[in-house]
């Protein structure tokens, strides 16, 4: 398991961690840094779907956690200058939960179901006919007399947000018109965000401390956020309370994090495969065991970024080290791996699978 208040975990934490989130949080489209690609798209179908007084197509939001679905789903809301209800899959547990929600909506309101990979199929079924029609489908009554009623709703967007795309089933996934996949941010583009979060914070920093914290991030804005609150406590009580580049540096190292954001598990996880596996390729049922952590915490939190950056090569015969992460150790790598040659039955397959 992972402990609770490690550093890079990108998962949500405590409640305090949420308030503090909550404070940071982006409200407005031209305020959330990065995403180019999706914030294109969704000016446009904002301003269309406005302009004709319509619903915004049902939105699907998938990525690693932290990446900021959350803040997206509540800016569309705003953006449209509707209301939006906020749900999530394991909470919805019977068809009834789902069909008060939906009667609920006012016309073009947001309904936001996170992790909606993990919805039941009989609370499922219902949303079928209420994405395409506006209508639901409930059972009055019990036994012999119950009768099924079709009830109309109000138009509404589905914003769905889930880790595992790969996990929904293919009616629902078919049922959203937009499909937008968020990409690890770039060290500039977290330092924009450390930025403007020490600004609202009243920290004082220059840049030069923002891209240290940033590079050290894992590309996730809310591993940003949190490092900057360890940062900023070294930084009063050792620092006159600026954050510089040897501040950070000085901070992250004390914590463990690596020059390139990497925690202990990361490292426990990247030297399992190298020295207990000979460098793979490994499945993922063995490497959860050597180090003694679960398939999907590895799956969804660590293995993300790591493949992303090149530390892990995901191959149909399992996970293999690549010349970075024996480089990234001081390691000599075997020699198909420095002469840039894959093993027979490596074949290079970095797909995300997320
Ligand atoms: N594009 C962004 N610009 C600025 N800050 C951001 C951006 N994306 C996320 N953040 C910050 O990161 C925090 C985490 O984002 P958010 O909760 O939306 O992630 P998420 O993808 O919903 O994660 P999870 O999968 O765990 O639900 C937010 O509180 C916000 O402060
Ligand atoms: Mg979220």
């Amino acid at each position: 398991m992972i402990e609770p208040d490690r550093l890079i975990n990108p998962a949500k934490t405590t409640s305090t961690e949420e308030a503090f989130e909550r404070a940071l949080r982006p409200k407005h489209l031209d305020e959330y840094v990065g995403q180019q690609k999706i914030r294109d798209q969704l000016d446009i179908f904002i301003a269309a779907a406005r302009s004709r007084k319509e619903a915004l197509d049902h939105v699907l939001l998938f990525g690693p956690p932290g990446l900021g679905k959350t803040t997206l789903a509540h800016i569309l809301a705003r953006e449209m200058g509707v209301n939006l209800k906020q749900t999530s899959g394991p909470v919805l547990e019977r068809p009834g939960d789902l069909a008060a929600l939906l009667t609920n909506l006012e016309a073009n309101d947001v309904l936001f179901i996170d992790e909606i990979h993990r919805l039941s199929p009989v609370v499922e079924e219902i949303l079928y006919p209420a994405l395409e029609d506006y209508q639901i489908d409930i059972m009055i009554g019990e036994g012999p007399g119950a009768r099924s009623v079709k009830l109309d709703l109000q138009p509404f967007t589905l914003v769905g947000a889930t880790t595992r795309a790969g996990m929904l089933t293919n009616p629902l996934r078919d049922r959203f018109g937009i499909v937008s996949r968020l990409e690890f941010y770039t060290p500039d583009e977290l330092a924009r965000i450390v930025a403007r979060s020490a600004g609202l914070l009243n920290m004082p920093f220059d840049e030069a401390g923002c891209l240290e914290i940033a590079r050290r991030s894992r590309g996730t804005p809310r591993i940003a956020n949190r490092l900057l609150r360890r940062v900023r406590d070294y930084a009063q009580v050792k620092a006159q309370g600026v954050i510089t580049a040897t501040v950070a540096d000085a901070a992250l190292g004390m914590l463990d994090v690596d020059k390139i954001g990497l925690d202990p598990m990361d490292r426990r996880l990247l030297e399992a495969i190298i020295h207990r596996f000979n460098g793979g390729p490994v499945g993922l049922d063995n490497v959860a065991a050597a180090i003694g952590e679960e398939r999907d915490t590895i799956e969804d939190v660590l293995e993300p970024y790591l493949i992303q950056q090149g530390y892990i090569q995901r191959t149909p015969r399992g996970r293999i080290a690549t010349l970075n992460t024996y480089q990234h150790f001081g390691l000599v790598a075997p020699s198909h791996l420095s002469q840039g040659l894959l093993n027979p039955g490596q074949a290079a397959q970095g797909d995300l699978n997320i």
